[in-house]
């Protein structure tokens, strides 16, 4: 990885009238990585990431994207730059050839829309007017449309809100070809699952502020801190036995007994930690369960729970 990074946001802020949209964000994307911008509707990832394109001037922070002021460098900024934002519409009966080398008219050295059709899988639709293309396809024509220009920089905004299963897999692997193709990419979700599967790095924006950056998996960690180990003793052991055999084993920060099973949450070594504790203490078991927070857990651990509350989807490994 280069160590000049492709884009350095310090500090921004942005309001509308009395709405806070942007309080303090502050994030560095580093060359070649796919970079979520992670966070609840409204939390202020489409104003970050359009003071980040140049679309809007921030009321306070700097931004640096490839070296260039995004508010006084636009015009070299748009050469290097591909946007994807959310809602693209064209013209109903723009077919998407030509909607591509209208695109591609713009730029000085632009690629080549044969290529870029056969990238995103739209070969087969070349001549088919924009308004018959299914909402998988046209959010592909959106990406091809923000590759035209050679970008090194693509920022794609919400990309497969509205988008069916299938087709949200089917962007999701050409994300990553763009990715492999060399671009680096920011990408604006709020769809936890998005970031966990297509994402180097994460940046968790909540209410206008960064809640945390790292890889999902770091994510996960930060928040949790944290694995939750499930032991069911092969014959039942009294609980006092089971939560005094704990005593002193490093990493556990708390344990309780469920339904005959020790649930112990903490970190580190903790699995090996237990399991020798409790052969001391003369406890066999072959029912060991190591269980991860979710990165939905993290989410909401860092953003604070909201409505119903958190769905406790854990991901479960036989340890
Ligand atoms: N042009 C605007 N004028 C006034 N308020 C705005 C404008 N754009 C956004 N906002 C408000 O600023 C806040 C942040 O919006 P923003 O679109 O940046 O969030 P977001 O995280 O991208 O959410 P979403 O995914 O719903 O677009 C919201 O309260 C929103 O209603």
């Amino acid at each position: 990885m280069s160590t000049t990074p492709v884009v350095r946001a310090e500090h921004l802020r942005k309001a509308y009238g009395s709405t806070l949209a942007v309080a303090d964000v502050s994030l560095t994307v580093e060359r070649g990585e796919i970079y979520g911008v992670l966070g609840r509707n409204g939390a202020g990832k489409t104003t970050t990431v359009e003071m980040i394109a140049g679309l809007r001037r921030p009321d306070a922070g700097t931004v640096s994207v490839l070296g260039l002021d995004p508010t006084t460098q636009a015009a070299a900024l748009h050469e290097k730059v591909g946007l994807q934002l959310q809602e693209s519409a064209l013209p109903d009966r723009l077919r998407v050839l030509e909607a591509l080398e209208l695109y591609a008219s713009f730029y000085s050295a632009p690629a080549d829309p044969a290529d870029l059709l056969d990238l995103l899988g739209l070969t087969a639709k070349r001549d088919a007017a924009f308004k018959d293309l299914s909402g998988g396809q046209k959010q592909r024509l959106s990406v091809a449309l923000a590759l035209v220009g050679r970008p090194e920089l693509a920022i794609l905004d919400e990309l497969t809100t509205g988008l069916d299963p299938h087709a949200r897999r089917e962007t999701w692997a050409v994300v990553e070809a763009i990715r492999d193709a060399g671009v680096t990419i920011v990408l604006v979700t709020h769809l936890m699952e998005e970031a966990e599967r297509l994402c180097d790095r994460i940046a968790l924006i909540a209410a206008g502020r960064v809640a945390a950056v790292g890889t999902p998996d770091q994510i996960v960690e930060l928040a949790q801190g944290e694995h939750v180990l499930r032991v069911r003793p092969d014959v039942p052991v009294a609980d006092d036995v089971l939560l005094g055999a704990l005593a002193g084993v490093p990493g556990v920060r708390e344990a309780v007994v469920e339904d005959r099973a020790l649930v112990v949450r903490g970190g580190g070594a903790l699995v090996q930690g237990v399991l020798v504790a409790l052969a001391h203490h003369d406890v066999t078991t072959h029912d060991v369960r190591l269980e991860r927070a979710s990165l939905e857990d993290a989410f909401v651990s860092l953003t604070g729970a909201e409505g119903t509350g958190p769905e406790l989807a854990t991901t479960a490994a036989e340890v």
